[in-house]
């Protein structure tokens, strides 16, 4: 039982011890953050005086840099008064605060290397024995550059371990615990052993145990006093500085102590006690650690949301001049977004003045903007666009808030939302323009209960239209723009539109214009829903139909002109008695007249039809060539003879060609068709009477050279003998003048008719004028035949004509010729029986002479 005690006890005091290493650790771990911490302020705090410095050209002196609640209160306690100085360009002393500091730095083994860099750092220099003698120190120096960026010195600032020492009230340790930082390349150290304080140059820490201990704890290789300590040491990762804490071991192991007298008690019981204590210590422990890794994640993630941040984030010093005026800024810190857009690494950012890299800051605002709300406190935002040649213009939403000796701006690419804000416009501004622009009217009215039938649009074709100004009409309903009874889209019909939403074309309205005139409109209501499908607008669209109305009139009425006309027309067509009608230019038939169709086609309308498939192919044929040469533009008139009867029709067809309205074109041709067949006739006859002797009803002159010079082609075609008869009355002339002319006349005819019946019926006896008479006489068998009938007619031509109460004796005279085919012409055949005429005159008269 004791042995398993004394196992326990003496595992408890491992436990203890290991627990006791753990805490000194954790105690020398937050003196090596803080001494960590320390340096870093120290060095911001001497990139705040440099800014300040060479804002004011050199003029800023420590003084008032460490005045309390000033700059370098905002990075680093003023009171732990931190010994600080600046040297000039050769290393002379030039101002210095809180300590006497070395009138020279040239030597210090930081102002060659930062008299040579132009690079905005701090050198943090190795821990070195202290020149007054007090301990050792660390100088953290930051070059100062004059306005031209040439060397102007450098700013430092002491830091002593007694600093961290002193005034090091943050452990919570026992008053006989050792406090000792060391630097291991100067191998020196400082420390406070209670209340007094030491430092060594020989002192020495090494570690206990095997090495890979979790527990980094530490022995000193000399002894600093009689406390014996359970010690441990923490890095400070930089500057070599190595922080040591040693807990006094009874009041480490003074729970263990206790809890051994308590295990002497209670053996088995007390085991069980420390191991409790033990476990809720070790809790404790891990919720401390917790609590430490969760305030590093939330300042991580800080970090993380300021540089993660899909804004660009970059907090900007003010440079001031020597009147305190702002003459530039100087980037303090900066997000990746933010240098992304300036193009630079982060790291080459910070530090760099706002004119370096944008040297039209002050041209485009920004720098008036970022010293107003400076000056102001008043925090100001803006949206601008960044035009970058040969790039795609970028749109920023610029936010700058005031912080303490600057401005921290946070900047968007707000470029898609204001592209699309600008897309939304632009159609906006096109619908508009396109409204104002319609030749169309077109007004909405509100269709919500509030201010149902409010205007709320009224183009430019409305106010044309209408007369009536949008600034008369928006805003109002009906009964407060207009006039009883305007004639725009009622307040009734806007509320069947209520009812029943749907598009409605209203029927054309006049509407009475303020000048008194009238306009027609043709409208259309289209119902406009909104998200939730209420009805919330009424789109009318108008159209001004009142030209369109009276071209509509002018039309209707040009057309009945054109249809009486036509009327007429047809009505004259009709009732003429030629047959009339147009064909165009497809040999189509477009017009006819009754005439036309009874008397020509005798069949049905072929209004539509062709002129071959009506009229058949062979007569098309023959009628061909004269419709080509009407659709050439000439006026064509022609003859044709229908047959298909049974009888001969005779017509004369007149094709008279029609030009278009350009007057050149033919677009088809009138057909004017006449039946001539009685006209024919009668022509006929005419010829025919022509040909007779009116007196005597013989042939005449005419009808007997005709039909000589028939004969005559038939004897040359048959080789024929024929024969004419040329004869004389003798002593005519004195019946005239004896008897009268009547009886003159009275005995041609009767020496006519006794002369027909001597001679055969196929003979043709003719006067020619006067008492002269020829007598033709075809198909002879021989010349003596011809013969034998002239001396018949001399022989009874003697017998006394009885004329009425008086009885005349004549004789008559013949000349008597022949042929028989030859070229001979009827006028020299007649001579030659005129000289054989003469030649029975010459022998007495009442005889004949022939050419036998
Ligand atoms: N009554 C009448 N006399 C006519 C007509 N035509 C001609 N004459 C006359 O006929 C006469 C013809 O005269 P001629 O033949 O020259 O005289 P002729 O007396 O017959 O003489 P020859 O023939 O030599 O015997 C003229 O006196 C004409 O005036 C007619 O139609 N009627």
């Amino acid at each position: 039982m004791w042995g398993a005690m004394l196992y326990q006890v003496d595992l408890e005091r491992q436990v203890a011890h290991s627990k006791a290493v753990g805490q000194s650790q954790s105690q020398a771990r937050a003196l090596s953050d803080y001494v960590g911490n320390i340096l870093r302020q120290a060095g911001h705090a001497t990139h705040v005086f440099k800014l300040k410095y060479e804002e004011t050209d050199g003029a800023y002196p420590l003084a008032r840099f460490a005045t309390p609640g000033g700059l370098l209160d905002s990075v680093l306690p003023v009171r732990l008064a931190i010994p600080m100085a600046v040297y000039d360009a050769s290393g002379k002393l030039a101002d210095s605060l809180n300590g006497p500091m070395p009138t020279s730095a040239a030597a210090a083994p930081y102002f060659p290397a930062l008299a040579r860099s132009a690079r905005d750092i701090d050198i943090v220099t190795a821990a070195r024995a202290s020149p007054h003698g007090s301990a050792w120190q660390i100088q953290v120096a930051r070059r100062l550059s004059a306005g031209d960026g040439s060397f102007a010195g450098v700013v430092v600032m002491v830091i002593e371990p007694s600093l961290f020492i002193d005034d090091y009230d943050r452990l919570d340790i026992d008053e006989r615990s050792a406090v000792v930082l060391l630097s291991r390349s100067a191998s020196l150290s400082a420390g406070r052993l209670g209340e007094s304080l030491f430092t060594s140059d020989t002192l020495e820490f090494n570690p206990v145990g095997p090495r890979g201990r979790r527990l980094a704890e530490v022995m000193p290789d000399e002894t600093l006093d009689e406390v014996p300590r359970i010690y441990a040491a923490s890095e400070l990762g930089r500057d070599a500085l190595v922080a040591v804490v040693g807990i006094p071991r009874d009041v480490a192991l003074a729970s263990f102590e206790r809890q051994r007298l308590v295990y002497l008690a209670f053996a088995l019981a007390g085991g069980a006690l420390i191991a409790a204590v033990t476990a809720v210590l070790m809790r404790q422990s891990a919720r401390l650690r917790a609590s430490i890794r969760a305030a590093k994640e939330a300042q991580a993630m800080l970090r993380g949301a300021v540089h993660g941040s899909l804004d660009a984030f970059m907090l900007l010093t003010a440079v001031r001049g020597a009147d305190d005026k702002i003459l530039d800024f100087i980037i303090a810190d900066i997000n990746e977004i933010g240098a992304a857009i300036l193009k630079l690494a982060r790291t080459q950012l910070i530090g760099q003045k706002a004119f370096a890299l944008l040297p039209r800051f002050a041209q485009t605002g920004l720098f008036g903007h970022y010293v107003k709300v400076l000056e102001t406190g008043q925090t100001h935002s803006e949206e601008f666009e960044i035009r970058i040649e040969g790039q795609a213009p970028i749109w920023i939403h610029h936010q700058v808030v005031p912080i303490e000796g600057g401005v921290a701006v946070t900047s968007r690419d707000i470029t898609l939302r204001k592209q699309e804000e600008i897309e939304i416009r632009g159609s906006r501004n096109f619908l508009q323009s396109l409204i104002n622009n319609l030749p169309l009217l077109i007004y909405v009215k509100s269709a919500r209960p509030k201010n149902f039938g409010q205007f709320l649009i009224w183009n430019q074709a409305a106010e044309t239209v209408t007369g009536y100004r949008p600034d008369q009409v928006i805003g109002k309903r009906d009964a407060e723009a207009f006039p009883p009874g305007f004639g725009l889209t009622t307040p009734e019909e806007d509320l069947a539109m209520l009812d029943t939403p749907m598009v409605v074309d209203l029927p054309e309205k006049p509407v009475s214009r303020p000048d008194g005139s009238v306009r027609y409109l043709h409208t259309m209501s289209v119902p406009l829903f909104d998200a939730d499908g209420h009805l919330e607008y009424i789109l009318c669209i108008a159209e001004d139909v009142t030209r369109r109305r009276e071209q509509d009139k002018n039309l209707r009425e040009a057309l009945a002109a054109l249809r009486e006309s036509e009327a007429r027309v047809r009505t004259i067509a009709d009732a003429l008695p030629a047959m009339i009608a147009y064909i165009d230019a497809n040999e189509v038939y477009r017009f006819h007249n009754a005439s036309f169709l009874r008397d020509f086609l005798g069949g049905p309308s072929v209004l539509g039809t062709t002129v071959r498939s009506t009229i058949g192919e062979p007569r098309y044929r023959t009628l061909e060539p004269f419709i080509k040469r009407a659709l050439a533009g000439e006026t064509v008139v022609f003859e044709e003879v229908d047959e298909s009867g049974g009888r001969d029709v005779a017509y004369q067809i007149t094709y008279i060609p029609q030009t278009g309205d350009d007057g050149q074109n033919i677009v088809g041709f009138h057909v004017m068709r006449q039946d001539i067949t009685s006209h024919k006739r009668e022509k006929k006859q005419l010829i025919m009477l022509s040909q007779i002797d009116a007196l005597t009803g013989l042939t005449n002159r005419a009808g007997f050279f005709q039909k000589l010079d028939a004969a005559m082609q038939n004897s040359t075609a048959k080789g024929a003998l024929m024969a004419v008869m040329y004869m004389d009355i003798d002593h005519f002339k004195p019946v005239n003048d004896t008897y009268g002319h009547n009886t003159g006349d009275a005995l041609l005819k009767a020496f006519s008719g006794r002369l027909t019946h001597t001679v055969r019926a196929t003979d043709t006896v003719a006067r020619l004028g006067g008492d002269e008479f020829t007598i033709v006489m075809e198909n002879l068998a021989r010349n003596e035949d011809a013969a034998a009938i002239a001396a018949k007619i001399v022989t009874a031509m003697r017998t006394p004509f009885k004329l009425g109460d008086v009885s005349v004796s004549v004789s008559t005279s013949i000349g008597l010729a022949f042929f028989q085919g030859g070229l001979l012409e009827p006028e020299e055949l007649l001579k030659q029986a005129d000289m054989l005429l003469y030649q029975a005159k010459q022998a007495g008269r009442n005889t004949f002479r022939a050419a036998l």
